[in-house]
């Protein structure tokens, strides 16, 4: 071996293991084709500040090509709204690699359903004003870090959005993950379903994407980031789409995602995107939607103003059909979306997207070993019973207000 024995057996005793260093025994919160994330606390003995870490077990052994394009990429990276990467961990004896990062409590995936379960139930949440604004600013800044350093993020979705919880010095701060499949080409048409089985959706995918453009651009993360706006607003994915229950095409065109798209933007017109006709997979869309007539008094005011009320002159509005151009050339850059006027008018986005109001979600559900990896992906994406969490948010929030009153009394 190049390197002599007893050398190798003193590096070997002082390198510092993970499981001496973290207790994660039966805390796993997440599990997919990437890997396996685990909550956990450092021992007494490790180095590291108190406070709730995640422990990603990457998938795999040895330095795959997905290990090593997340260590060198997130390494670089270093920005509030960007999920950081604390250290590494190499267990030489069964070559599995671990990474540690700052647990991140909640994401939009699990607090939008939170919120659209609450409706359902006629209980009220209540929520700052500049809630949706505070997130859309925070990942905006993240994405606008990314873009200036040439990383495109390419899946961004709510569960991909994360944020920081109560117990955590960074409370209500949006971190910007990917905790999703560890896409092993970076070429928008490889077939997800190759590399994992559980059911992608396209609802945030811009249509150009959807139309075989070959290319991941900036411009399709700023199509995402207004989808996610749109959602953050009616507690609905904009795009929602039935799910094929295996995809089996291979092909990036997806009719009755684009049906969805054009039944609430409109079907693009020459003018509205000129470079459409160039697109591969032009000649299907002709011949599945002809002149798209049949959207003609369709548009994104019409669909916003009649489910939503939502006023087609505010701001808001503005800054979602300047995301959601058809044409990716008419989409603004993060740093302009930064700019609209949207963010300078009152109320102004907080650092705390809670802006120091209770925070109703529950905790991350563990997930044990037992069940098949499907039931557990099912329930790990549920949320904590929404009745449950509901109930403690009440009772807290109950408790608050008559704390409250019984201060006034007193004063
Ligand atoms: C192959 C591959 C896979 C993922 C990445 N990747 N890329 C990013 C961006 C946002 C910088 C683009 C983040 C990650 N990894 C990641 O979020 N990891 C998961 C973090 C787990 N969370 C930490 C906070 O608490 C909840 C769990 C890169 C390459």
């Amino acid at each position: 071996a190049w390197m002599d024995a007893d050398f190798r057996r003193q590096l070997s005793a002082r390198r510092e293991r993970v499981e001496d260093a973290f207790e994660f025994e039966g805390r796993k919160v997440g599990r997919g084709s990437y890997g396996q994330v685990f909550k956990t606390k450092p021992r007494s003995c490790a180095d590291a500040p108190a406070g709730d870490y995640a422990l990603k077990q990457i998938e795999g052994s040895g330095l795959s090509m997905s290990a090593c394009r997340e260590i060198a990429l997130l390494r670089e990276l270093k920005h509030p709204n960007v999920i950081s990467l604390k250290q590494v961990y190499l267990a030489h004896e069964t070559r599995q690699i671990w990474l540690l990062f700052d647990y991140a409590e909640h994401d939009l995936w699990r607090m939008i359903n939170f919120h659209a379960s609450a409706k359902k139930c006629n209980s009220q949440v209540s929520l700052p004003p500049n809630f949706t604004k505070s997130i859309m600013h925070q990942i905006l800044c993240g994405i606008h870090y990314l873009h200036s350093n040439w990383v495109l993020h390419r899946d961004l979705k709510p569960a991909n959005i994360l944020v920081m919880g109560a117990t955590s010095p960074e409370r209500g701060r949006v971190k910007i993950a990917d905790l999703g499949l560890a896409r092993l080409f970076h070429q928008p048409l490889t077939p997800l379903t190759e590399i994992d089985p559980v059911v992608v959706t396209f609802w945030y995918r811009a249509p150009e994407l959807l139309l075989g453009a070959r290319h991941y651009t900036k411009a399709i993360d700023l199509w995402a980031i207004g989808c996610i706006m749109a959602e953050l607003i009616t507690d609905k994915p904009l795009f929602y789409c039935k799910q094929e229950e295996d995809i089996k095409t291979s092909s990036p065109y997806n009719r009755d995602q684009l049906e969805r798209i054009f039944s609430v933007m409109g079907f693009p017109s020459q003018q509205d995107w000129r470079d459409l006709p160039h697109l591969p997979k032009y000649g299907d869309l002709v011949r599945n939607f002809g002149t798209g007539q049949q959207y003609a008094r369709f548009s994104l005011g019409r669909h916003m103003s009649r489910s939503f009320g939502m006023s087609e002159t505010s701001p808001e509005f503005r800054l979602l059909s300047r995301l959601l151009a058809m044409d990716p050339l008419r989409r603004p850059s993060a740093r302009e979306a930064l700019e609209d006027r949207y963010f300078l008018e009152e109320p102004r986005p907080a650092a705390d997207v809670f802006n120091g109001f209770d925070i109703p979600y529950g905790k991350r559900d563990f997930i044990s070993d037992s069940s098949d990896n499907k039931d557990d992906l099912a329930r790990q994406q549920q949320s904590q019973p929404v009745h449950a969490s509901l109930q403690q948010y009440q009772q807290s929030h109950q408790q608050a207000l008559l704390l409250q009153q019984q201060q006034q009394q007193l004063s």
